[in-house]
Formats: C-alpha cells, structure tokens, sequence
C-alpha cells in the first residue's frame, strides 16, 4: 500500500470530488460513515458515553458527522469543540448544523482550560481536533487539553490521525500530541505511523477505504510503500514442478567464532527451510561438530584456525554469500573479510560483525558487490553512517548512503524499513516477541536463501522480511511474545509460506 504525504491526500480528495461529481461534504459523509460502522461494530450499542473533541477544520467536521451518525443509532454522545479559531471549515459549518438538527444536546465550546470537561476513565473519547492539516506545535490551552485527555486513562480513537502529530517531521519534546489507543485513518496510512518516534501515539491502526479516485492512487508516485501480505505474495517465485536442486542455486554462509556457532547455524538453517537448493557453511574449525550434528542437510567448509575465521578459502562458485554474524572482529578475519570482498562479484549479504567491520575500516565499502545487502539494526547503522537528529534525518542519510554505494539496506526494527532503488519499503508484519537473540541472524539467512532462488536483492529484501515477521507472529500466536525463540521462526518458515495464500 502507498505511503502518500498530506499534499498528496489533498490532491487526491480534490481530484475525487472533480471525478465522482460529490462534493466535499458527501466525500466527508462518506469517511465518517465507516468509522461509525467501525464504532458501531465493537461497541455493539453498549451503554458508553462517548466524548468527542472536535477542532474546527475538516478532522472536526468529521467528527462532527460520527457523533450524529452515532447519535442516529442511539449512542450517548457529547460534542465539544476546541475553539483554536474562528476560521472554520465549509464543512465543519454544514454539520455544526446539521448536528444541531439531530439532537438537543448542542455541543459544548471549550475556549480556554476552564472549559474542560470531566473526563472518566471509563468513557470513549475520540479525537477530531487536527488531521493532516496540522501545521504547527500545539500551543497554550489546546497542548494543556490534549495533555488532560491523555492524562483521564479514557480509551482514545483519534480520527485519520492523532491530533499534535504531524504527517510530515518528528515532534519536538516539548510538544503536546494525543496518545490514542486506536487510529483510524482515511485510505492510505502516513509514514509518522511507522518511525520509532511517533508510532507509539498511533496504538492500533486500521485504514479506512474511502473510495478516493483509484487511477490517482495507482498513478501518483510516492517513494514509501508498505508491505502487508498483497504486496509480499505479488513478489513470491513459484516452484515448477520440473525442476532439481540445481535450479534453487546455493547459498554460502560464512561466520561464526568460538562461542559464537549458533549464529551461523540459524541462518544456515534459516536459508534451507527458506528453499535454498544447497547450502554451504564456511566456519572455523570448532564449529565442525555442531554443525554437521546440528544440520545434516548443509555441507560445512572449516578454516585452517580453530577459533576464528582467518582465510576465506571456499573454491566454490555459490549463489549468494551471507556473511558476518558470529564472525567477531578479529584483525585476521577483517583481513580474511577484505580478501572475501575482493574476490566476490555477485552481491552479498553482510549482517552482524561484518557491518561492523565495515564500520571500522570504511575503505571495505568500495569492494563491496553492486546490490550488496546490509542488514543493521539502529545501533550498527548508526555505526556505519554516524549520527542523525530525528528518524527524517535519518531515512535521508540511508537513501544517499544506499544510492551512492547501490546497495540494498534492511533497518532492523519493530518496524523493518528496506532501502533500494531510491525506494523505501515498510513491513507491517512481526511482534515485540522477535526481539529475542539471533532473530536477525534468521532473518540473514531467510534473505540469502530467496536470493540463491534467483529472487533481486531487493525483493528477497522485502519478501524475506515480510516472511519472518509472520513466521514470528505464528509463533507468537501459538506460544506468546515471551517464550519466542529464533529458532522457532526458522521452525515456521513452512507456516509463512503458507500464510501468503491463506485468506
Ligand atoms: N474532502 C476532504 O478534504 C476530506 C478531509 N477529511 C478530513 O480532513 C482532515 C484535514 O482537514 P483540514 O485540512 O481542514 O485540517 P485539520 O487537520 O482539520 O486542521 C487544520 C486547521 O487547523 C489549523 N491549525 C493547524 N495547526 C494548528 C495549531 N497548531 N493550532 C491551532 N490551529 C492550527 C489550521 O488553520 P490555520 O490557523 O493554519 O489557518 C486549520 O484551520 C483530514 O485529516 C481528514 O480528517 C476527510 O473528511 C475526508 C475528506
Ligand atoms: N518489536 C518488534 N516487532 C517486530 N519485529 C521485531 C521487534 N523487535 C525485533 N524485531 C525483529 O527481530 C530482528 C532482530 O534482529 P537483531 O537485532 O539483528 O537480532 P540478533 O542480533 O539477536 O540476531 C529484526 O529482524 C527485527 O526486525
Ligand atoms: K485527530
């Protein structure tokens, strides 16, 4: 699903009303409609009372269309309007009046703090303040009322999005915005709702499809997208049926240490459930025992030192090459690691201590294969390109960085971000049960073994993603976030596959 900015979505309801002959009004009728249908499904007309704070733009014009649609179907509603201004939305106007005509309760203005109403934890409150038209900070008696609904413990559903939150940069500390358990947002979801510094205000999200014209959003070009499961499944290769091992390639995996062997064995692992056709492992030698015993299905190549890797001597031709975790930082396999580069021209996966190690000795970058794969969590990206103020700052700095080096970059996250192509991809799959070790060695692994099936660096990039985060929510699902281990995820690759089919 694209990611549009808010000049986008405004485009796209302007050219809507032009196209489908409504007016703007009908189009606001239209999308408060299906989060009363929404309200209406989970309340299931439970006595609740339900407090909605509307501003006085179009956000508030929808709220004021939910509370008389909610009020038709016998809810207790109360309307009040934060009053920032006296410029309010055609829109706004047209259901202040017709609200009027609905009901006799008329709403309450709040103009200052001694306007605010009592808040009990146990009502619903939805906020209808700001939408994407926010464009600056929350000032004075509007942060404070923000604050004390935050601060009443009521469930909050903020409409499109939460008010104080903007769709295009990162609040600054200070700054009030709601903290809403839902959002229920209009046709495409804002990129806020997925940086690790806004998207805790976001709580669950739901997309709401108005109907905004379909030609616009398949034509408009946008460089964000998010990944759920119609997107993954358009990337999956099928197997043919007359086919061998050959066909799958082989996936070489190199790394580990003494102490250090699981790492290489849950992606070793990970890329054979994924459907590599052969899988190779390059370790030192004391990783010889476990792994055979471990893995009778991959074949293992040891170097000549016992603890570390120290020359890279694989004589193979494979597929891919998936190198660094577990592989320490030894001064001999950075070498063995810069010989490794040197001699490699098909692209590479380097996770772990190889991102690291390019770190240190950043001359490594200019060996490494055009459509390389980096796959760092935050703490090894910024290791790599230093610094960044806010999580903007920080998606520019990996665009320039990927696009000067053309490499594909996975950011590790609670929400994975995949760069390539001047694109990048956002997954909505995975749970906080997948912060548990060697998960991202998993995760190396799964890549690897799509790229050794002939898959582009950046579609194994996405679809490898994807996988693991609902092989991990399978097990989540069965087992609870705590009693996650990474092994289990490799364990339900075969459940994944199968879920990118499953209604
Ligand atoms: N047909 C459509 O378009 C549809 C739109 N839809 C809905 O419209 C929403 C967007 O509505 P919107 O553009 O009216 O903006 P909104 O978020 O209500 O607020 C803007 C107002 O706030 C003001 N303002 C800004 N910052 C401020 C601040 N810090 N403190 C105080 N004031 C501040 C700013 O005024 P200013 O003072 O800058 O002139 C302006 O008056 C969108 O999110 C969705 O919910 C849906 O119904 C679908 C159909
Ligand atoms: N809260 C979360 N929600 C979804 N996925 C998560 C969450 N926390 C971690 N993950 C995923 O788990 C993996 C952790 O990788 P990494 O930090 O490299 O772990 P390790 O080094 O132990 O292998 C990443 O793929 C990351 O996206
Ligand atoms: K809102």
């Amino acid at each position: 699903m694209k990611i549009f900015s808010a000049a986008q979505l405004k485009k796209a309801d302007e050219l809507t009303i032009k196209i489908q002959g409504i007016t703007s009004t009908q189009l606001m009728e239209r999308a408060a409609s299906l989060v009363t249908n929404e309200i209406d499904k989970r309340l299931q007309n439970a006595d609740i009372a339900i407090k909605i704070f509307c501003g006085i733009g179009n956000n508030g014009g929808d709220g004021l269309v939910i509370a008389r649609q909610l009020i038709e179907k016998g809810y207790r509603v109360k309307v009040f309007v934060v009053n920032y201004s006296d410029n309010r939305s055609q829109d706004f106007l047209i259901n202040y009046d017709r609200l009027k005509e609905t009901t006799n309760d008329w709403p309450e203005y709040i103009k200052d703090e001694g306007d605010f109403p009592e808040i009990d934890p146990n009502d619903f409150v939805i906020d209808a303040i700001f939408g994407i038209g926010l464009n600056r900070p929350l000032e004075g008696w509007i942060g404070e009322l923000v604050t004390y609904i935050n601060q009443s413990k009521a469930f909050i559903l903020a409409i499109d999005m939460p008010s104080g939150l903007f769709s295009d940069r990162v609040p600054a500390e200070k700054d009030c915005l709601i903290s809403a358990n839902f959002t229920l947002s209009f046709q495409t979801p804002k990129l806020v709702f997925f940086l690790p510094q806004t998207m805790d205000y976001v709580g669950d999200l739901q997309v709401l499809d108005i109907g905004l014209d379909r030609d616009f959003l398949s034509s408009e070009k946008t460089n964000y997208e998010l990944i759920n499961k119609h997107e993954a499944r358009t990337l999956y290769k099928p197997r043919k049926s007359n086919s061998h091992k050959g066909n799958y390639g082989h996936a070489l995996v190199i790394g580990g240490s003494y102490g250090k062997i699981g790492s290489v064995l849950l992606s070793t692992k990970a890329a054979l459930r994924t459907g590599a056709g052969l899988v190779s492992t390059f370790i030192p030698k004391c990783g010889y025992n476990i792994l055979q015993t471990a893995l009778p299905e991959a074949m293992v190549i040891t170097d000549k030192n016992e603890e570390k890797l120290t020359n890279i001597d694989h004589r193979m031709d494979p597929s891919v090459i998936c190198f660094g975790m577990g592989a320490g930082k030894d001064p001999k396999t950075v070498e063995a690691f810069k010989e490794l580069l040197q001699k490699t021209e098909k692209p590479m996966l380097i996770d772990a201590d190889g991102l690291n190690m390019i770190s240190e000795n950043q001359e490594l970058l200019e060996f490494l294969p055009k459509k390389s794969l980096l796959t760092p969590h935050p703490k090894e990206l910024q290791r790599l390109i230093g610094d960044w103020n806010d999580d903007f700052e920080k998606i520019e700095k990996v665009q320039e960085f990927t696009q000067s080096h053309d490499l594909v970059l996975v950011l590790k996250g609670s929400h994975t971000f995949v760069f390539g192509e001047g694109h990048v991809y956002i997954n909505n799959s995975g749970n906080p049960g997948m912060a548990t070790a060697g998960s991202g060695d998993v995760l190396s692994g799964i890549i690897a073994g799509l790229i050794s099936q002939q898959y582009s660096s950046l579609a194994a990039a996405i679809l490898g993603v994807y996988l693991h985060g609902i092989s991990g929510d399978i097990v989540a699902e069965n087992r609870s976030y705590q009693a996650l281990i990474s092994g289990d995820i490799v364990e339900n690759m075969g459940a994944a596959f199968q879920a990118l089919f499953a209604d």
